[in-house]
């Protein structure tokens, strides 16, 4: 059996849609990028423009026959689909009423890979009438560039669908790992226990945005890029780790809810790049150009992570 799906479909254009596309066409595949939405079609034909050129430089897999098509007809982006991805906006009553629609249209063989930040997938799956079918697979922003995917069964996931979802993974040479169903996954829980305790040092006035920008990038990003925190550890020591965590984790910040200074941005509509502004205000140009800075600076450093030993 080919590694790859034959014809895979994505369901959502729109941040991470486009990005998901395009790394499976690059490797083979035929890829159906559908939305409900016209003009969120219309940005991601563009958007997959420079996602090529992205992977072009990246020198990522490339396989003769990929392609992708753009569409607002579901019953034509379905057709023969073995896989489906959908990356619909991060609302559980929209994702089940999106998969209830999916399965009415499908057989029962097409397996369904929820790209959900963090609903766990058993919950996702309450309502379908064939759960075994649903996997997360969860990757990280922008998608054709983090080559980690998150592979998460729920408690009714097919074991043989668990299997082929990370061959598929390991066919467009992304590092697929295997974890065990928890809200948030892996990867956000560690992303936001540190963006919590972040937003409580900004809030406290404790250090200024560039301050803790430079501190995280250099003292913890860089770092970590080359050394998991696993091998961290031995690095520094369980003793100084006993020694620090025996006095630090109780000072470090528990809240449960979003800070309140963030969904006073949010109401004041500063989202961020989408909206020229958010934590940093952006004039005439500077989002693009901002965006341009950080892939070019990720495309540097994965060839650079890609050149040096796996510690
Ligand atoms: N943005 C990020 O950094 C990441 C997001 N994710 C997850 O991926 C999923 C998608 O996120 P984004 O791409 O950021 O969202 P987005 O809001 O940028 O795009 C979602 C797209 O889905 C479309 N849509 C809405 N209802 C639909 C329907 N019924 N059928 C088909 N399309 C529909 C919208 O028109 C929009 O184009 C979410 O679950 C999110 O949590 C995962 C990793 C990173
Ligand atoms: C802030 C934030 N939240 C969720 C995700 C992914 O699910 C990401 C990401 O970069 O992938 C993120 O930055």
């Amino acid at each position: 059996m080919s590694s790859l799906p034959t014809i895979a479909t994505v369901i959502g254009s729109g941040t991470m849609g486009p990005g998901i596309a395009a790394t499976l066409a690059r490797a083979g595949a035929t890829v159906r990028l559908y939305d409900i939405s016209a003009d969120a079609i219309t940005r991601a034909e563009a958007a997959y423009d420079m996602v090529r050129g992205v992977l072009e430089a990246v020198d990522s897999p490339s396989a003769p026959g990929g392609s992708v098509t753009f569409g607002t007809d579901l019953d034509a982006a379905l057709a023969d689909t073995e896989l489906i991805i959908e990356a619909v906006p991060e609302k559980l009553e929209l994702k089940r009423s999106v998969l209830a629609d999916l399965e009415a249209r499908i057989g029962d063989d097409v397996i369904i890979a929820t790209n959900t930040s963090g609903i766990p997938i058993s919950t996702m799956a309450e309502s379908m009438t064939v759960p075994a079918r649903l996997i997360g697979m969860h990757w990280s922003n922008p998608p054709h560039l983090i080559p980690m995917i998150e592979v998460i069964p729920g408690n009714a996931t097919a074991p043989e669908h668990v299997d082929r979802l990370i061959e598929i993974v390991k066919a467009f040479n992304y590092v697929p790992v295997l974890e065990k169903e928890i809200p948030g996954f892996v990867e956000n829980r560690v992303l936001y226990a540190i963006l919590r305790e972040c937003m409580a040092l900004l809030e406290e006035g404790i250090v200024t945005p560039e301050g803790l920008d430079a501190c995280v990038k250099w003292g913890i990003g860089y770092k970590l890029s080359v050394v998991g925190p696993t091998r961290l550890l031995d690095m520094a020591g369980l003793d100084i780790y006993q020694a620090v965590s025996s006095y630090l984790n109780k000072d470090l910040d528990n809240s449960t809810d979003t800070p309140e200074f963030i969904k006073d941005k949010i109401a004041a509509g500063q989202l961020g790049f989408k909206s020229n502004g958010g934590m940093y205000e952006y004039g005439e140009g500077d989002v693009d150009a901002k965006r341009k800075e950080i892939i070019t600076g990720l495309i540097a450093a994965r060839k650079t992570l890609a050149s040096i030993p796996n510690v």
